[in-house]
Parts: structure tokens; C-alpha cells; sequence
């Protein structure tokens, strides 16, 4: 497509007719729809707030009455963890995990040849940060070395080992095979079971609860629960209020966001870009969405609403001698680095600066305005990543596999979501946290990279490559080993693979500087990769599936 361009840069390309690109994305699907959640609109909550109070005060008296050494308990905490409420009791679970953490081995003793408990007990344990061995499922295995043959008409037992078995770390083979036999049987039997445990399972192989986003989980837990004919009615009714009361604020936060998106007109001043607002929201909610995280929320999609602009800045519109001038800007971070800019770009570099200000006018009132500097440093570090890019792109150069995830880890823009994710949680991340860990580009941000960088590639290169964009995971690793095109897709899947597992061992090692719930926000960036790029580009294709999760989570509220 050739547009026609206005700005001074013109005269950089006075010889050539400027030809620049374009995907032609769908619009927005959402329009206005959420302008209507005026957050300004008092409403009286009272009532249903009250009504939330008395419930989670009896849901809080059921967890301390029930004894941690029972099967309950256990069933208890993962209940309450499935329904999405556990935030409002982390001290008692942990407590309570704690408590089993110690008596591990007592209590597996205990267990005996109970294949459900003792993998929901190995689960719950390894979720909160507490390594246990999987020595625990050799029991379970025959002289031969197999799992034996009964287990498999046990579907609650093996549906319990798949859940556990995705918790796995390198080298250990047991998990591995618990995972092969799982998924084999539990497929087998799918056609035979009833729609309610047929539904369940299916669910599960698709998303097992280490790769379930919390509210999304939530919500289709939430409906399963019901089926079940021994569901607890005060934990039931508990949730749902919590759930309906929590999504209230979340479509009022979007309705401010939305209002600041139409500010920025971007289908008058940035018409190639991708217009997706509240996609962009939905990716962060996965990241945290607590109350008390609001701020962050707000700020972080708005980071990577631009980011997302920026990213079809690099890869379509922009002219190689402009992306060179943005990328100095972005560099210099001054609004007197607007000048040189062309006027396309003026806004979003606007936008910038006013994004971070307000980020940084937030974190002083908390003592922790130095946060800003890391954010804002992990954006300038995806912008030179996204230059990079653009100069293969513009040179239809392949480079090596090892040059090309070098740089195209960062410009997946993990690095730069989780520094941001980060810097806008509060004083739960100090100043050191950054310096001595982040900044080190630990494993499991960089797990999470690896997981971004190659999901998304596995899905979009083909287009890519049909708009000229050569560098890609698949290109890259086809080239420097002579692999064929599956033999690629296999290796980058199976490094999909170990990076997950290096993310279950980075969320067994928390510390006093790097706590369960900074790690647990990264374990959620590459939870919401999972969910958007497993069966296509979902972010950019977004009249999907997405759609539909976005609703449920969004629009609508839960039955009562
Ligand atoms: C994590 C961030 C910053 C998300 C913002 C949206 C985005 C850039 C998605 C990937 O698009 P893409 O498939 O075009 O990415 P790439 O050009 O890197 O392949």
C-alpha cells in the first residue's frame, strides 16, 4: 500500500517514492463498549460488600476449623485457589502449606496408594514455592518401572498426577513419564465420560492449572463447581460475589483506559497500528488483578498499548532513517527529542513521556520513584532491540539463530513487561531486587522471553515472511542448520518445553529479595503467551476465541 506522507522527513527519501507497509488489521471489536463503566459513577456497593464480608469471614472460619492433616484441607485450599479467592487468605494457606511442608513425608506415608492425594498434596506444595521430591511416585510404578496398569480407570487419580506432573523440573524422567501417561489415557477415555468430567478434562489437557491464567481459571472453574454435586454453597456464592465485585472495578479501570486511548486518536494519527486496547488491558489483568494492583494495571497497559504501536512502527510503517530517529529519542527521553521526529510519531513519543510521568508521579508518593528508571530503561533496551530488527528486515538479511534470539528476546518485549510489571507493584520490589537480580536478566524472565519470543514465531512467520520480514525463529534455525521446516518447529517447541520447566525451578527458589509474588507475576507473563499464541496470534486476531474469554472474564458477570 503507498501512502501519501507529509511530514519534513520526506526529504531523507526525496528519490524514492516512499512505499510503506501495511497489515490492514482488523479494527478494534470493541469500539466504546467499555466508556460506559464511568468510574466516576458513585454506586452503593455497600450491601453486596457487606454480603461479601460475612461470606469470606465464614469461608476464613472453614479453612482454620479444618484440620491440616486432613484430605479436606487440601481439597479445601485448591478449591478456594480454583475459585480465584485465595488472595484474601494467603497468610492461613500458607500457614497451612507450611504445616504440610513439614509433615511431608508423615503425611504421604499416610496417603498411601491414594494416587489423588498425594499428587494434590505434591501440587499444592510446589504452586506456593516449596520443593518437594517426586520420589513420592515411585510408589505408583510396577517392578518393570511403569505406572501400573489400575490407575488408569482411577480418572480422578490420574487427572490429580497430569495437574502435579506439569510442575516438573529438568531431569526429573518420572514426571516426564507421568505426563506421557496422563495425557494418553485421559485422552483415551475422553469420548467415554460423562459431559461433566468429559468438560473437566478436556479443559485441562488444554490448559493444565500451572499454564491457567487466575480470573479466566476462575471463571471456568467456577462453572464446573456448580456441577458438582458436593460443591460447598458459602464458598460457591463467596466467589461468584467476589468475582462480580472484582470486574466491576476492572471494566470502570477500562473505561478510564479507553478514554485515554480515544485521546490519542490513533485511527487518524497512527491508522496502521493495531487497535487493541482492551486486549492490551486483558494481558495485564492476567499479570495481577488484585485491588491493590489498580495502579499498576493502569499504567502497565498502557505501556503496552504503545509498545504494541511501537512494534508496527519497526516492523511495517516506518522508514529505516526514522526508526533511527525515534530509537535517539527514546534514548535521549526528552521532550526536546520531539523536533526531529515526523508527526506520526510525535504522538506516540508524546504519549510516552506523559505514560511514564504519570508512572513516576505515582511511585514518588510511595518513596519509589528510582523504580521509574528501570521501566523506562527496559523500554529503551526494546527499542534498540526493535531497531535491530528493522535493520535485518530492511537489509533482507537471515542472521544466525544464536544473533537472532540475542536480540529478538528483548524485542519480544518480555524483558521490557516484566521490569515494568515490576517497577509498578509498590515497595514488595525494592530497589535491590532490580540491581542485583533483574538487571541480571534472571532465568526466569529470560524463560519467559524464550517462551514469548518462540510461541510467537511458531505462529506468525509465515505472514511475516509473506510482508518481507526474513528473521524469524524458524528462518533463522531452518538456514544456520539446514533443518526442514518441521524439524525446526520441533526443536523450538522442545525449547518451549524446557523453559517451562526452567520457570517451575525458578518458582521453587524464592527468597526474601524475590518473593513467590514477584515471581508469580513472570510465571503470569508467560501464562498469558500460553493462552494468546497456542493456536494462532490471537492478540492480533482477536475476533477469536479471545473474544469470547474476554466477555466472560469482562462483560459478563456471574449468574447468582
Ligand atoms: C509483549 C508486548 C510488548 C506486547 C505488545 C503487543 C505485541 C508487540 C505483540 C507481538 O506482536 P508481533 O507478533 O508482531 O511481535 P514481533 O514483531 O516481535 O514478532
Amino acid at each position: 500500500m503507498q501512502v501519501s506522507f507529509q511530514s519534513p522527513i520526506v526529504t531523507i527519501s526525496k528519490n524514492h517514492e516512499l512505499t510503506r507497509r501495511s497489515a490492514n488489521y482488523h479494527p478494534s471489536i470493541w469500539g466504546d463498549h467499555f466508556l460506559a463503566y464511568d468510574p466516576d459513577v458513585k454506586e452503593n456497593f455497600s450491601q453486596e460488600e457487606r454480603k461479601l464480608e460475612e461470606l469470606k469471614e465464614e469461608v476464613r472460619k472453614m479453612l482454620i476449623a479444618t484440620p491440616d492433616k486432613s484430605k479436606r484441607k487440601l481439597d479445601l485450599i485448591d478449591t478456594i485457589q480454583r475459585l480465584g479467592v485465595s488472595y484474601h487468605f494467603e497468610n492461613e494457606i500458607e500457614a497451612s502449606l507450611q504445616f504440610m511442608y513439614s509433615t511431608y513425608h508423615e503425611l504421604c506415608d499416610e496417603d498411601g496408594n491414594d494416587l489423588y492425594t498425594v499428587a494434590l498434596r505434591f501440587r499444592l506444595l510446589r504452586q506456593q514455592g516449596h520443593y518437594v521430591s517426586c520420589d513420592v511416585f515411585n510408589k505408583f510404578k510396577n517392578p518393570e518401572g511403569n505406572f501400573k496398569e489400575p490407575l488408569i480407570s482411577n480418572v480422578g487419580g490420574m487427572l490429580s498426577l497430569y495437574e502435579a506432573a506439569n510442575y516438573l523440573v529438568h531431569g526429573e524422567d518420572i514426571l516426564e513419564e507421568a505426563l506421557k501417561f496422563t495425557i494418553t489415557h485421559l485422552e483415551f477415555m475422553l469420548p467415554n465420560l460423562s459431559n461433566f468430567l468429559g468438560r473437566q478434562i478436556n479443559q485441562a489437557l488444554k490448559f493444565p492449572i500451572q499454564k491457567t491464567l487466575t480470573r479466566l481459571g476462575a471463571r471456568q472453574f467456577m462453572s464446573l463447581y456448580q456441577q458438582d454435586q458436593s460443591h460447598n454453597e458459602i464458598l460457591l456464592n463467596f466467589a461468584k460475589l467476589d468475582f462480580n465485585i472484582l470486574q466491576k472495578e476492572h471494566k470502570k479501570e477500562l473505561s478510564a483506559l479507553t478514554k485515554w486511548w480515544k485521546g490519542l486518536d490513533c485511527a487518524n494519527n497512527l491508522p496502521f497500528a493495531r487497535d487493541r486496547l482492551v486486549e492490551c488491558y486483558f494481558w495485564i489483568l492476567g499479570v495481577y488483578f488484585e485491588p491493590k494492583y489498580c495502579f499498576a494495571r493502569r499504567v502497565v497497559t498502557k505501556v503496552i498499548a504503545l509498545a504494541s504501536i511501537f512494534d508496527d512502527i519497526y516492523d511495517l510503517y516506518g522508514t529505516l532513517d526514522e526508526l533511527i530517529l525515534f530509537t535517539d529519542a527514546i534514548e535521549r527521553w526528552h521532550i526536546s527529542a520531539m523536533d526531529q521526529l515526523p508527526s506520526y510519531m510525535k504522538h506516540c513519543y508524546q504519549a510516552l513521556l506523559d505514560v511514564y510521568c504519570e508512572m513516576e508521579e505515582e511511585l514518588a508518593k510511595a518513596g519509589l520513584s528510582d523504580h521509574v528508571n528501570y521501566a523506562k530503561s527496559g523500554m529503551k533496551q526494546f527499542t534498540r532491540a526493535q531497531l535491530e530488527e528493522a535493520k535485518w528486515l530492511h537489509s533482507s538479511q537471515v542472521p544466525t539463530f544464536e544473533e537472532y534470539m540475542k536480540v529478538a528476546l528483548v524485542s519480544g518485549g518480555y524483558m521490557m513487561l516484566a521490569s515494568n510489571s515490576l517497577a509498578c507493584m509498590g515497595d514488595l520490589v525494592r530497589k535491590e531486587a532490580f540491581e542485583y537480580w533483574l538487571t541480571n536478566e534472571p532465568l526466569i524472565v529470560r524463560a519467559a522471553s524464550v517462551i514469548a519470543r518462540l510461541m510467537d514465531d511458531m505462529v506468525t512467520y509465515e505472514m511475516e515472511q509473506e510482508r518481507g520480514e526474513l528473521a524469524s525463529a524458524i528462518e533463522c534455525y531452518k538456514n544456520q542448520y539446514g533443518a526442514s521446516e518441521q524439524e525446526a518447529v520441533d526443536e523450538l517447541q522442545t525449547q518451549v518445553v524446557n523453559a517451562w520447566k526452567d520457570t517451575n525451578k525458578e518458582c521453587l527458589n524464592p527468597t526474601p529479595l524475590v518473593p513467590m509474588p514477584i515471581l508469580e507475576r513472570v510465571l503470569n507473563l508467560s501464562r498469558v503467551i500460553h493462552l494468546l499464541y497456542k493456536d494462532g496470534d490471537a492478540y492480533t486476531n482477536s475476533k477469536t476465541n479471545l473474544k469470547d474469554l474476554i466477555i466472560s472474564v469482562l462483560v459478563d458477570p456471574v449468574k447468582i
